[in-house]
This record gives structure tokens, sequence and C-alpha cells, in this order.
């Protein structure tokens, strides 16, 4: 079986192996989603196919939307030429139970797919979707960093100073493409649209108008855009940027999924890895549990997406919620798991989890030292959220996760996982943040990570972060077993305000973990001593 728009067209065969197709006709719609365009989404990766794709195909197999998503990407082409285009834009959604059994459904809500490349023809074709008064929506799941507009020594990044020079026709970074489309749609005729950041980061919505707004001043100053831009911009009824919190563990492609679908039938199944590091498939594998909650403000109105169980709400409920998510009840334990999943060589989240120094870990964070300080959201239950992410989850063994994975660009997430639940205990007057233990021991345990030695003392390898080399640099003189050597080294990291959000040191917090780190690079096996030293684990 071919997944391309006519292999689907043999609908025994899919059935008869248990596979779900759309329940609508794949061309009409993407042909009625070319003349009226109503939603774009930026950042073509595994989450964009496997959920917000999936909530589009569920209204449209409900008959209650009559166009499909156009994806986008503006930054690594390769998934589009080896994803995409082979396949007509039709994904494989594979939902993994804790059973061991897989739901697999036929995506076929995206109608096409665009390069965002002002150097290919595809930029004029995104330029008059962009500008059609039909478009509601453009939405986006680029990673958090390619919000950045500077580095940490508060420079523009290279990319973004030449944008800022060369003016909007030519823009290389992400975040001056949009800014270019969006200043298309205002000299058209300030038709108005909503930016919805779907990224996994506190306050997304206004982090991505805050950029926006950083590249239309620039271009202002400088004479190559219309000052009036800048109204329009910031006028809510025109263009709008809805905060998110968006949930749902999408893992890379496995290559136990893959053979199971080759088992079934399926050809042409392959996971590729592109230059740019991203592993995807024609198939993507997720769990079934998912969330997402959106500040309802769409002033060019949006499909009725309550109905494929999208909650729609106000700022501060988005807030809160997002706040339970990421800086408490589910990312911070995430990354425990990642740095100390790496550290002992576990290769699935769900293994850690039957670890019980690890899970004994993830509790006394979620549930001692985070809960306290969560406000609850309304719309969902702190505490019910943290026990159905220990519980259920994070331990579903079919779920491919890694702590590779989740380790990946941990320097971007420190401040929000952990910075924000530090703060809060500073703030309160009840509590004391020289009580926190445990999110000081994931700290230095991300600060032994990066060795790159595991606890048996052999080399590992790190995950991507644009921090890497800079991070590696000051714990490069410390050697394990060697608790004089760690001096001074740590001090330039934990005191940095853009990792953490705060100086460690000012808090009280600093010296705690530089103590803890000790322990953990005294010799081979230091890491899992100390874990049972503090959790009293076996
Ligand atoms: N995978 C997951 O479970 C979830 C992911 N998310 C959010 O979605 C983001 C992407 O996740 P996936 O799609 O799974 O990752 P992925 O690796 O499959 O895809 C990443 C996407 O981001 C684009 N991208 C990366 N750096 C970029 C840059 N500098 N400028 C423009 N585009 C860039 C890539 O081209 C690609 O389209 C995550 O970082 C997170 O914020 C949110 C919830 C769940
Ligand atoms: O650490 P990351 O890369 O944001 O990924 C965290 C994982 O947890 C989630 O937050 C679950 O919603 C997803 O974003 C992702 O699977």
């Amino acid at each position: 079986m071919l997944l391309t728009r006519d292999g689907i067209k043999d609908i025994d065969r899919w059935r008869h192996a248990g596979i779900k197709l759309p329940n609508y006709d794949v061309e009409k719609i993407a042909e009625k989603t070319k003349q009226n365009p109503t939603w774009l989404h930026f950042g073509a990766g595994n989450i964009f196919r496997g959920f917000i794709a999936l909530l589009q195909q569920d209204l449209l197999d409900k008959g209650l939307t009559e166009t499909g998503i156009i994806a986008i990407e503006s930054y690594d082409y390769e998934i589009i030429e080896k994803v995409y285009i082979p396949y007509d834009n039709l994904s494989l959604l594979v939902i993994m139970h804790a059973d061991g059994t897989l739901e697999t459904e036929v995506i076929g809500s995206i109608s096409d797919k665009i390069l965002a490349d002002p150097w290919s023809q595809d930029w004029t074709k995104l330029k008059n979707i962009f500008t059609n008064p039909s478009l509601q929506i453009a939405s986006f799941t680029i990673t958090e960093k390619a919000y950045n507009l500077k580095d940490f020594s508060g420079e523009y990044i290279k990319e973004v100073k030449e944008d800022i020079q060369k003016g909007p026709e030519k823009p290389r970074n992400i975040i001056s493409k949009i800014t270019s489309l969006v200043y298309e749609r205002y000299l058209k005729g300030k038709y108005p649209i909503a930016l919805v950041s779907l990224d996994n980061f506190s306050g997304n919505g206004e982090r991505l108008f805050g950029s926006v707004k950083t590249i239309t001043e620039e271009w202002i100053k400088k004479g190559m855009i219309e000052e009036k831009f800048l109204d329009y911009l910031t006028n809510p009824s025109k263009v709008s940027f809805p905060l998110t919190m968006i949930d749902k563990i999408v893992p890379r492609p496995s290559e136990e999924v893959k053979k199971k679908l080759e088992g079934l039938g399926l050809e042409k199944m392959d996971i590729i890895k592109t230059n740019k590091n991203t592993v995807i498939a024609p198939f993507v594998n997720a769990e079934k549990i998912h969330y997402l909650v959106i500040e309802d403000k769409f002033p060019n109105g949006r499909p009725p997406l309550e109905e494929a169980g999208v909650i729609f709400t106000d700022k501060e409920t988005v807030e809160k919620v997002e706040r339970m998510k990421v800086t408490t009840c589910l990312n911070p334990l995430h990354t425990t798991l990642a740095i100390f999943g790496c550290l002992l060589n576990y290769s699935t989240i769900a293994e850690e989890m039957e670890d019980p120094c690890l899970k004994k870990l993830v509790e006394k964070i979620g549930y001692d030292e985070g809960l306290p300080v969560v406000v609850h959201p309304g719309v969902l239950d702190p505490k019910e959220f943290l026990r159905e992410v220990i519980e259920i989850r994070f331990p579903n063994p079919y779920m491919p996760d890694t702590p590779q994975r989740i380790a990946t660009d941990t320097s971007q997430k420190m401040a929000i996982r952990f910075g924000e639940t530090i703060k809060s205990y500073e703030q309160r007057e009840d509590l004391n943040v020289t009580d926190l233990k445990y999110i000081p021991l994931v700290i230095a345990g991300w600060c032994r990570y990066l060795m790159g030695v595991d606890d048996e003392g052999r080399p590992m390898t790190l995950s991507p972060d644009p921090l890497l080399e800079d991070l590696k640099s000051h714990v490069s003189n410390i050697k394990l077993g060697d608790i004089e050597s760690v001096k001074d080294n740590l001090r330039p990291v934990l005191s940095n305000k853009h990792i953490f959000g705060l100086n460690l040191y000012e808090v009280g917090l600093g010296e705690k973990i530089e103590n803890y780190f000790k322990e953990l690079i005294a010799g081979p096996g230091a890491v899992r001593k100390t874990l049972r030293k503090y959790l009293e684990c076996e």
C-alpha cells in the first residue's frame, strides 16, 4: 500500500489493514483550499502532522469545515522534499496505546505545502495567500529558539542583522519573513488575521508579537516600510497574537513503529534525518491524550475547533493552564528525566519511570515542589493532570520517546521549567526558596550532563543546543572524580539570568547546586549514589 492520493483510493485494502481513512474527498478539499485559503501553518514538522492537522481532519470528517491547512516550511526544506512531495502531503498518524495496540489514521487535511523562501517561486504563491482576505490563521510550531532575534550578549543574530539592513523583500529569518508577509497583507487591504504560536513555552503569543514588532520598528526606522503598519500590527481587531497551551507527546518516528506499519503492508515508510537534524517520516507516532487551550482572539474568524476538543478561553486562563503544564506539571519532569536518563543510559522515558529513584524524583518535583505554587486554572485540574502525566502518559511502554530528544535545547528551557518555580518561592512569604531540594539537584544534574560523560564514566553524545559549545567550555576543566577541579567553573553558568531567569547565587541556591554537583562528579556511579542518598530509593 502506498501512502499517496491514488494509493488511498483502494479503500478496501486500507480498511482491511485497520487504517482509518479521511471521511472526505482529499482532492476536493485541496481544491477548495486553493480557492479559499483559511489556515497556513509554519513548521511542517512532527507535532503539526500529528496534532494540528488531526484537529482539522476531525472537523473535515464531521463536515464542520471545508478547507484544509497549508503547510509552510521556512527552515528545513528537506522535510517538504522528502516527506511531503512523495506522499502527496498525506501523513499516517499512529497512536500508541498503553496496552500495545496501535490506532492508525491517514491524515488528509494538509492541502498543500509551500516553501517560505524568497529565492523560490513559492514565495509569490505564499504572498498571494497571505494577502487573500479569506485567510484567518497563520500558526507556528517552529521551536522556541526560532523566536529569538538576539543572542545572549543582546546583539541581533547575524541573519536578523542582515534582514534589518536589507528590508522586507528577501528576508532569511523566520520572524522577518512573517513580518514581511504581514506587511504585504497590510498593503493589500489591512485585512485581519490571527498569528498563533503553538510552540511550547510561556507567553508564546506575546513573544511572537514582541519579535514581529521589533523587526517592524527597525524597518520603520530605516524608512523601509510605512509607519502606519505599526498601528495595524498593534490593533488586536486587525492582528491578534493569542496565547496558547499545547500538549501532546509526539516523539520522533521510531523504527519499531515503522516495522509494524510494514507488517500491515505499507510501503516506503522510511525515517529520515535531514541535514538540519529533523527526524521525520511519512508516519507520525504519538500518544492519544492531548490538550490545546487557546485565547479566543481571532479577528477574521476561525474554524469551530472546539468541536475537535480545543478549549477556547480568556488570556488569564491560558496563562494559568500553560504555567501549570510548562512550569510545573509536565515539562520540568520531562527535562528531569531527560538529564538523568542520558546520564544513566536510559533509552526511553517509559523505562525511566520504572526506575524507583527517577519516579520518586519526578514525584518530588511535581507534587512537593511544583504543586504548591500552581494557580488552579479552572479548566484543568493540576493535581489530576500531574497524576495522569506520572501514572499514565510517561510510563506508556509503547511511546518511543527518548531522554535524548527531550534533552534538546535544554538551555532554552531552564528558565521556564525551573526558574519560574524558583521565582514563585522567592515571592511567596509562606515559602522559603532555600527549602527547595530537588529542583537544585536537577540543575546540578544538568551541569553534570554537560560534561558529556555518563555515570559510568564513558563519553556520551550530547543533544543539540544553541549554547552547547559555550556551556561545555565552562565544565571542560572539571574532571570526573576530582572535586577540587570544580573551583569557580560553574559560576558563569549558574549566575546567568538568561539561562535561569535569575542569578541562582542571588536567591541562595548557587552553593547548594555546586555541592550537589560535587557529589554527582565524585566518580563513576556517583549520579546513582547521589539519587539514592537524597531520594532514599533503591
Ligand atoms: N513534539 C511534541 O511533542 C510537541 C512539540 N511542540 C512544539 O513544537 C515544536 C516543534 O516540535 P516538532 O514539530 O515535534 O519538531 P520537529 O523537529 O519535527 O520539527 C521542527 C519544526 O520547526 C522548524 N524549525 C526549527 N528551527 C527553526 C527556525 N530556526 N526557524 C524556523 N523554523 C524552524 C523545522 O523546520 C520544523 O518544521 C517544539 O519545539 C515545541 O515547541 C509542542 C507540543 C508537543
Ligand atoms: O522538551 P520539549 O522539546 O519542549 O518537548 C517536550 C515534550 O512534552 C510536551 O511538552 C508534551 O506536550 C511536548 O512538547 C513534547 O513532547
